[in-house]
Parts: structure tokens; C-alpha cells; sequence
């Protein structure tokens, strides 16, 4: 069975499936052709078993179109024995990946012998691969590193000495003691934030299970992950569950957790305090560095340039760099090119705003855990007057508790309304079904009144049913009433809508992508 058959599968399914989902899911799949059938080699379980529910089918049905024939599937945890990668442009960043065909992931830039478990001669260790039980199923993914030759890749590789580097306080400590306070950071990650608290709903999924492979193969196929979304959404906390399931599994692992804006205090100190080489060499030396709301790097070029050469370090000695941000990497201003680009180098995940049945269950494991009762009903009451924003989701139940708690009343949806009085009336004032035809219409480039008219054409159709589900989501209007705000349409055609924009949010990504703006846009 000829190699190219694969490659052309894999073409097919780069074109049905959301980049998302090609990136994290088909991507880190390695194929191996036999007379028996076609291999696949999934890193790990989570891939495996994704793959084996929602691909394996259509794989099987792209083969019968393209070859007239239908091979046994066979899905492995593991990896195939390297051979040629084929090269597939991925539109979304311009950049062309190697996926696998006979091969791993990054198997151009390996020796063949760094598919061996424990890497081979060439391939450098970091101190997490010391220091971590080598997973046979994975370990042929750990690379991410052979971008630059051997040598190159050597010199960047730490030794056992290196392991016990101190941060950088501690070298300040001996010359500046009035600054160590500040600068000392070291690993802080919160023992609160964890994949058990975290409450998995389809607006995280994906984010969420990317979290969980990180954790479970560190410095692996998805290296940068790079998790982006609006404010309040999680992306710390999945940041933390990874930090804190890595300690968990690997207690000498060094994971360090810092925001971005700490990084670019730190280093402006010890350039100050000419300890730069320092700065250097201690982020260079963890295993895993966690770096949240990268969006602050913007204009700052000295922190960019360093940022640069330890992220390219870190990737380089197949450590894990795990990165958050408020949006999309190309859509960061005022960032370097090629960092941007490299952000997208592995996995890059959106975390959305939570659907209502997601909030309710993160406000009942929000009050289980802080020993707040609440009814499912009023549970249901908050979520669905706060709908874009865990962190804001968070501090209402925390008003409420607290209120509950001085006057020992019952929480109900009365009491409730009461106690967020000021909140409730900042929320339902802000979106109204004119602001949403108004941003829709404005965005589309057509007028209010064409959402309102009874034109039929595609270009009009698509961003009426876009705000009439958006009005429906953030508004709290009847059916009908929303029917009638769009130039008194029955309350089935709104239904009729809202289903239309679900379905699409599962497979057309640009309705996805514009769903998501708009809430985006229409809630903060
Ligand atoms: N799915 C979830 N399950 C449980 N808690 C959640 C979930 N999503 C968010 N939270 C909680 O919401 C709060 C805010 O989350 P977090 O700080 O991770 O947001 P963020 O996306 O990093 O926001 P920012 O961009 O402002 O830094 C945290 O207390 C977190 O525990």
C-alpha cells in the first residue's frame, strides 16, 4: 500500500476538519502503510481513542474514494519506524507542518534514532527527561528539537550541574537583598487549580484535553501549547491542572508559572543589575515554563527578544512551554513576526465561553467545594444572567454566599436578584437585540434592515440566523419576542435558527470563529 494514498487521505481530511481539530488531533498521527492495512500511531490514549471514535470511519471512506478499497484500520499508541514525512500546508498560519507518513510528528528534524524510546545519540536530554519515567508510547514524540543541527542543539543542552540552578533571586540575594522579595517567584503554581476542579463543558473540551496530553507527555507533539481566549475562561487554570499534574506524577519536575508582566519585571532588574546571564540560564532550566497572558509582551521589544531566545532554548531541549493569551496569535498587535509564528508551532486551542449548562455545573462545583448550598434552580438563575465570564460567574456566587451568610436567608432566584442588584442591571443593559443587529449587520457589511426584510440570499440569511441565535443566547427574550424584533418573524424560524448556528458551530469553522468573536465583542 503506497505511501502517497495516506498523504492524500490526510489532504482530504485537512480540508473537512477544523484546523483546531486537524492540528491536535490528525496531526500528531503517525501512519504506517503494510500489506495488512494502515497502521496509525497516536501518542496517546486520549488521541487514540478520539481518533478511533470520530476519524476512523471517514478515514476509511476517504480510501474507498481515492483507492476503490477499504483497508483494516489498525490504531496503536506509539510510533511508526521514520521514514519520508509529506508536507501539508496548513492555511491557517501559512506554515508548512510534517505530518506524519511512516513517520513521527517532527521527524525531519530527528535522527531516525530519536524515535527510539529515550531519544537517540543526537537528541539532547533535558532535565525532564532525566528525571521522568520514559513512556515507551511516547517518547518518540518528545522531540520538537532537532530544528537545528546536532551540534547547534548541544550547545544548548544543560548538564547534571545545571539541574540545580537557582532562580534568579537567589543570585540577586547576594548583591542586592532589598529586591529579593520581589523577584522571587519561583515555581508558583495554584494547588486549587487542577483537572479535578475544573469543570469540562464543549465549550473547554478541546482546550481541556490538549491540557491533558500535555500533562501526560510533557515537552511532546504539542509543543507550544498555546491556549487563547477572552477574559475569565480558564486558561490559567487549565495552565495550573498541567503545572500541578506534571509536580504530581514527576515531584522533582521544575515547572515554573509566572505572568508575563513578572517575567518583564524580572529581567529589566537583572539587566539592571547586570545578572542577565543569570535570568537566562534559570528559565532555561526548568522543565516546563508556564507563561500567562503573553498579549503584555506587545511593545515591549528587549522582553520579546529575550522571550525569543528562551522559548527557542526551551523548545530546542524538548522542554514544555505552555503559553496563554486573550487572542489568537496573529491577531496580537505590536509582537514580533517570528514570534508569532512560533507560538503556533504546536498546539494552539481556543477556550470559549461557557455554554449554560457548563455554567450551572461550574457554579454547583464552585458551591460543593465552598460549602454553599445551592439549588440547581438557583444555579440556573445565575448562569443565565452571567453568561460570558467564569471569573465574574465566580464572584457572583461568592456575593451571594456571603449574603446568604450574614442573613442567613435562603438562596433563591428573589434573593439572588437582590444581592446582584447592580451586576444584574450592568449585564442586562449591555446587550439588547438592537446592539446585536447592529454589530452583526456592521460586521457583515449589510445593513440593519436587511436582517430585518425578507431577502432570502445567503449573505443575508447566514447573519440573520447568527443574531437571532446570538440574541437568544444573551438575551433573555421570548421566542417570540425575538422573532418579532426581526421584522416579526415566528418564533419556529428563530428556533430554526438557533439549531442552524449549532450545527454550524460544529462544522463550518468560520461561523465558529464569528459566533465566538461576536460573544466576544457583545459581552466585554
Ligand atoms: N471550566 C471551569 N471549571 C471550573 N472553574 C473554572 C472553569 N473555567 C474557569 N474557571 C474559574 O474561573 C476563574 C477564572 O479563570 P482563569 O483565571 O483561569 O481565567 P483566564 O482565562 O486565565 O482569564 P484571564 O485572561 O483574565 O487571565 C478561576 O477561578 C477558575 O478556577
Amino acid at each position: 500500500m503506497s505511501t502517497e494514498l495516506w498523504s492524500q487521505c490526510l489532504q482530504h481530511l485537512e480540508g473537512e476538519v477544523p484546523a483546531q481539530q486537524f492540528n491536535m488531533w490528525i496531526r500528531p498521527l503517525q501512519a504506517d502503510m503494510r500489506d495488512d492495512g494502515l497502521y496509525l500511531y497516536a501518542p496517546n490514549k486520549f488521541v487514540l481513542e478520539f481518533v478511533s471514535e470520530k476519524f476512523v470511519t471517514r478515514i476509511k471512506e476517504i480510501f474507498v474514494e481515492i483507492s476503490e478499497s477499504s483497508p483494516s484500520i489498525y490504531l496503536k499508541i506509539g510510533s511508526a519506524a521514520p521514514k519520508k514525512p509529506v508536507s501539508v500546508n496548513r492555511s491557517g498560519n501559512g506554515e508548512n507542518k510534517s505530518i506524519g507518513v511512516n513517520s513521527a510528528v517532527e521527524s525531519t528534524r530527528t535522527s531516525p534514532s530519536a524515535a527510539l524510546p529515550g531519544g537517540g545519540p543526537n537528541r539532547g536530554q533535558s532535565a525532564m527527561d532525566r528525571e521522568m519515567p520514559v513512556r515507551a508510547e511516547s517518547s518518540a514524540n518528545r522531540s520538537g528539537v532537532g530544528a537545528l543541527p546536532a551540534e547547534k542543539q548541544g550547545s544548548l543542552l544543560f548538564n547534571d550541574s545545571d539541574t540545580s540552578i537557582e532562580p534568579p533571586s537567589a543570585v540577586i540575594r547576594k548583591n542586592e537583598k532589598d529586591l529579593v522579595e520581589s523577584i522571587n517567584h519561583q515555581s508558583f503554581l495554584n494547588p486549587g487549580f487542577t483537572f479535578q476542579t475544573f469543570v469540562e463543558g464543549k465549550s473547554n473540551q478541546l482546550a481541556r484535553a490538549a491540557s491533558m496530553q500535555v500533562a501526560d507527555n510533557p515537552g511532546g507533539a504539542y509543543n507550544p501549547l498555546f491556549l487563547y481566549g477572552g477574559v475569565g475562561l480558564g486558561k490559567t487554570h487549565l495552565m495550573h491542572a498541567i503545572g500541578n499534574d506534571i509536580v504530581k506524577r514527576n515531584p522533582s519536575a521544575k515547572v515554573v508559572y509566572l505572568h508575563s508582566e513578572r517575567f518583564v519585571a524580572d529581567m529589566v532588574k537583572m539587566l539592571q543589575l547586570n545578572a542577565i546571564n543569570e535570568f537566562k540560564r534559570y528559565y532555561r532550566s526548568v522543565d516546563a515554563l508556564l507563561i500567562d497572558d503573553i498579549q503584555f509582551f506587545a511593545r515591549k521589544e528587549r522582553s520579546q527578544e529575550e522571550f525569543f531566545h528562551t522559548f527557542n532554548a526551551l523548545l530546542e531541549g524538548g522542554q514544555q512551554v505552555i503559553l496563554t493569551c486573550d487572542r489568537y496569535p496573529k491577531e496580537i498587535d505590536d509582537m514580533e513576526e517570528r514570534l508569532k509564528s512560533r507560538f503556533g508551532w504546536g498546539l494552539t486551542v481556543m477556550v470559549e465561553p461557557p455554554e449554560l449548562e457548563t455554567r450551572v455545573a461550574i457554579l454547583m462545583k464552585k458551591a460543593e467545594q465552598t460549602n454553599v448550598r445551592l439549588s440547581n434552580e438557583a444555579a440556573f438563575f445565575i448562569a443565565q444572567k452571567i453568561r460570558s465570564n467564569v471569573r465574574e460567574l465566580e464572584g457572583a456566587l461568592k456575593l451571594v454566599a456571603a449574603n446568604a451568610h450574614f442573613t442567613g436567608e435562603e438562596i433563591t432566584p428573589l434573593f439572588i436578584r437582590e444581592c446582584l442588584k447592580d451586576l444584574l442591571a450592568l449585564h442586562e443593559k449591555q446587550v439588547s437585540i438592537d446592539n446585536i443587529q447592529r454589530t452583526v449587520a456592521e460586521y457583515y457589511k449589510i445593513k440593519v434592515a436587511d436582517l430585518l426584510s425578507k431577502r432570502r440570499n445567503r449573505s443575508i440569511t447566514r447573519p440573520r440566523q447568527l443574531a437571532m441565535s446570538l440574541a437568544k443566547e444573551l438575551t433573555n427574550h421570548s421566542l417570540p419576542e425575538i422573532g418579532d424584533a426581526f421584522g416579526g418573524r415566528d418564533h419556529t424560524t428563530v428556533l430554526h435558527a438557533c439549531k442552524k448556528i449549532n450545527e454550524l458551530k460544529d462544522t463550518d469553522q468560520n461561523i465558529r470563529e464569528d459566533y465566538q468573536n461576536f460573544m466576544r465583542t457583545l459581552t466585554t
